[in-house]
């Protein structure tokens, strides 16, 4: 496990004594691992530009996510290859993309939970998905199915809207019987996503998420859900609202999700008015960044040393330098916001936002997990004296989940290729050091 926060050396865990004498005293003191767990629906992203006529050509509104039948994905399919306008094809998923990333910013373990096809020819979808998949991603625990898994075509605009087509393919037959309790109870989260229950039909991938989800509940194992898209909420916000409120402890969503189930546009008083439900807020908006919301005990808040921000919530940024608590934690919990522009303002060229928000939640499961990670290594540190989630601050968490998101944008897959680097001295007065 590589260790989050600042880019900097002395910031970073002891995680190996290099001294080899004093190594072999300790030879059976091995550090302990810890690992995620998500659930996906396995598709591989098909990459193209079009204008509006195309979308109409094949009936697909703009800027959704829908789900295509098998004739209009032939001839959808039919098109971009007799046009070459496929630009590429590369391993997705909301959640199969965050667990990538994660693995990624860690170097650490997570669990991806899907569907992969039984019999794999070279070339393939299902071998391009596990290819385009980091080692430290453990797929071990995929149900074989005897088809083909999804296919999400990623129609891109001129503005830069994405439009997504499913062909679902067997990727929602995860049946609840292949999820394995033990595996879920000793994860340090369970991350799902709402497209997990737009199924139909015979298809079980709702119900074996649900499986998982009480496995976590009754574990205290704290679940994430990232909210996918915002025609998915808006078409029954008060059944999301009860699901979220009962069964997640840690929401993702962007700004427009966030007005989706909470009716506020403002993406800090929607993340406010989620803390209503969870314990832990991202809502990342764009090129205004990302903003973060959480508790925190009266008597461990810790004041920023930025200014203090004006917004819906006067000086909403006071209690930022604080580490977020589970709500039942706290004698006497109070709220902490925080708000980080863009890493360096942004790229000078975007060439991809598509998955930038993926990128910044799997930084930010990155922080939490390293925060386990220290307790059951060094569980009599000062750190856990306070029993927070998260292993930094708010504001340093938001910074480094900005950071991870950049490296999305400045690259063509929404999958890192590599990890940030280890020191960025050039770059800790612009940003760290703020
Ligand atoms: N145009 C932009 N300029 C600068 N930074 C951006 C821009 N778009 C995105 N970002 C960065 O990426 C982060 C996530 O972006 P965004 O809010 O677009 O996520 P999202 O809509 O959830 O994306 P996705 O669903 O594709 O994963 C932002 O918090 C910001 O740091
Ligand atoms: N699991 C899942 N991922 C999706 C869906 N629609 C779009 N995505 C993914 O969202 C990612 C960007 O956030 C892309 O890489 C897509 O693969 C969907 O219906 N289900």
């Amino acid at each position: 496990m590589k260790f989050p926060g600042r880019r900097r050396h002395k910031h970073y865990f002891p995680v190996e004594d290099k001294d080899p004498i004093i190594n072999q005293l300790h030879v059976v003191d091995r550090l302990k691992r810890n690992y995620i767990c998500g659930i996906d629906q396995i598709v591989v992203d098909i990459e193209a530009k079009v204008d509006q006529a195309f979308l109409d050509e094949f009936g697909l509104q703009r800027g959704m996510s829908q789900v295509i039948d098998n004739d209009v994905t032939n001839a959808l399919y039919d098109r971009l290859k007799r046009d070459d306008m496929i630009d590429y094809e590369f391993a997705g998923g909301t959640i199969g993309n965050t667990m990538h990333n994660y693995s990624v910013l860690a170097d650490s373990r997570s669990v991806l939970l899907g569907v992969m096809s039984e019999n794999i020819q070279i070339g393939s979808y299902a071998y391009k998905f596990l290819c385009n998949t980091s080692s430290r991603v453990d797929l071990d625990y995929l149900q074989p199915v005897p088809g083909p898994i999804g296919r999400c075509f990623t129609l891109i605009d001129d503005s830069g809207e994405r439009t997504f087509a499913i062909s679902a393919g067997m990727m929602n037959h995860l049946k609840p019987e292949s999820i394995d309790k033990s595996l879920i109870e000793n994860a340090s989260a369970l991350v799902i996503s709402a497209y997990l229950m737009r199924t139909s039909g015979e298809e079980t991938m709702t119900q074996a998420t649900m499986q998982a989800v009480k496995y976590a509940n009754d574990a205290g194992v704290p679940v994430v859900l990232t909210l996918g898209t915002k025609f998915l909420i808006e078409q029954d916000p008060a059944w999301w609202a009860e699901f979220v409120e009962k069964h997640v402890d840690i929401l993702a969503m962007n700004e427009e999700e966030g007005e989706a189930i909470t009716g506020f546009d403002d993406p800090l008083l929607a993340a406010d008015k989620a803390l209503d439900w969870v314990d832990l807020v991202i809502c990342t908006a764009g090129p205004k960044g990302l903003f973060m919301a959480g508790y925190v005990d009266d008597e461990k808040k810790r004041e920023t040393e930025y200014p203090l921000l004006p917004g819906a919530i006067p000086e909403f940024n006071q209690y930022e330098f604080s580490r977020a608590m589970r709500r039942s934690a706290c004698k006497q919990p109070i709220k902490a916001y925080s708000h980080t522009a863009p890493y360096m303002g942004g790229p000078d060229t975007i060439k991809n936002t598509n998955g930038a928000g993926d990128c910044a939640l799997a930084a930010v499961l990155h922080d939490l997990s390293a925060n386990v990670y220290h307790k059951i290594n060094v569980p009599n540190s000062a750190k856990h004296e306070q029993h927070a989630i998260t292993y930094s601050s708010l504001a340093q968490i938001s910074k480094y989940a900005n950071r991870a998101s950049y490296e999305v944008l400045v690259q063509h897959s929404p999958r890192l290729s590599r990890g940030l680097p280890e020191r960025e001295d050039s770059l800790e007065q612009t940003y760290w050091d703020q």
